[in-house]
């Protein structure tokens, strides 16, 4: 018996790749709990980064290093609940991988099997080559992350663009080729040269997602709460507001207060 279910085809991790070769632009946006995720994935986002950015907007450190696996298992755990289409990739959070392959695969296999998670994300190239085969090897789908990568902030110590020198530019392209061979399905390429995203892109079959990254990525990825002016301190030239909710969500505030101390709050129809 076919009872009346919400049309939805899910978002899988072949679907991106096949996305790429039709010349569709992947969308993609974080969220973190339950009621956000429900709705990012009803405005039809094809994927959703439950990102280690939890770390900044969710409990307010200044970097991604302080998240705990167990944390980002809570937030991909409350963020599974709410979805029905998206692809939902989480990150493995900074210590969870670095130390050695086995490490890295019981964490990401936490993920899966703690969370429902889809798959994972981790950050560099060449130096975390054997985790990602090892949690390829398990089944578990992997996206990369090249360029910017937070977790590495105090090795660079700045937020500036990467890869604007040939040298870096070309370890970043071997990289990425690295990656799609060992097998990741996709890419985060952060905060690089319009025309070094261009170039990744063209030179792999597996699809790029850009953040700071220009028009040429195969992808966009925002932080949901930048995109609807939440962090109104975080004003990156990649960044485009599409609402004002700082300013909006705090007059609607005011309004509250206002209405309860002058007894405007509750009303004879808003009582019992
Ligand atoms: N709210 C938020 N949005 C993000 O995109 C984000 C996070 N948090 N946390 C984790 C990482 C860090 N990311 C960042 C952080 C800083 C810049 C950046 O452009 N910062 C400065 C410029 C710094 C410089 O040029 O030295 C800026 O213009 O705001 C970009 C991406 C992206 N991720
Ligand atoms: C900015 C995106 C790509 C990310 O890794 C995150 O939100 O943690
Ligand atoms: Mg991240």
């Amino acid at each position: 018996m076919s009872t009346a279910k919400k049309e939805y085809k899910r978002v899988t991790v072949k679907s991106l790749v096949d996305m790429k070769k039709r010349g569709e632009k992947i969308s993609m946006l974080t969220a973190y709990d339950y009621s956000m995720a429900k709705i990012v994935d009803s405005a039809n986002v094809d994927v959703i980064l439950v990102g280690d950015s939890a770390s900044n907007v969710m409990a307010g450190h200044e970097t991604t290093l302080p998240i705990t696996l167990d944390q980002m298992i809570y937030h991909a755990t409350s963020v599974i609940r709410a979805v029905d289409r998206a692809l939902v990739v989480v990150d493995l959070p900074f210590g969870s991988y670095q130390s050695d392959p086995k490490e890295a695969l019981r964490s990401a296999i936490r993920i899966m099997k703690e969370s429902g998670g889809h798959a994972v994300k981790l950050e560099g190239g060449e130096e975390i080559k054997e985790s990602v085969k090892k949690i390829l090897k398990a089944g578990i789908p992997v996206m990369g992350h090249l360029g910017l990568t937070p977790q590495s902030i105090y090795k660079f110590g700045t937020y500036t663009v990467r890869a604007k020198e040939e040298e870096e530019a070309e370890k970043l392209i071997a990289d990425a080729k690295l990656l799609e061979k060992l097998g990741c399905f996709a890419i985060v390429l952060e905060k690089i040269p319009a025309a070094l995203t261009k170039k990744v892109s063209e030179s792999i079959s597996i699809p790029t997602i850009g953040i700071g990254g220009g028009k040429h990525a195969d992808g966009q990825v925002l932080v949901i709460h930048d995109l609807l002016g939440m962090t109104h301190e975080f004003n990156p030239r990649f960044l485009r507001r599409y609402m004002n909710l700082y300013e909006e969500m705090g007059s609607a505030i005011s309004q509250y207060v206002t209405d309860v101390k002058s007894m405007d709050f509750p009303n004879d129809e808003e009582q019992y």
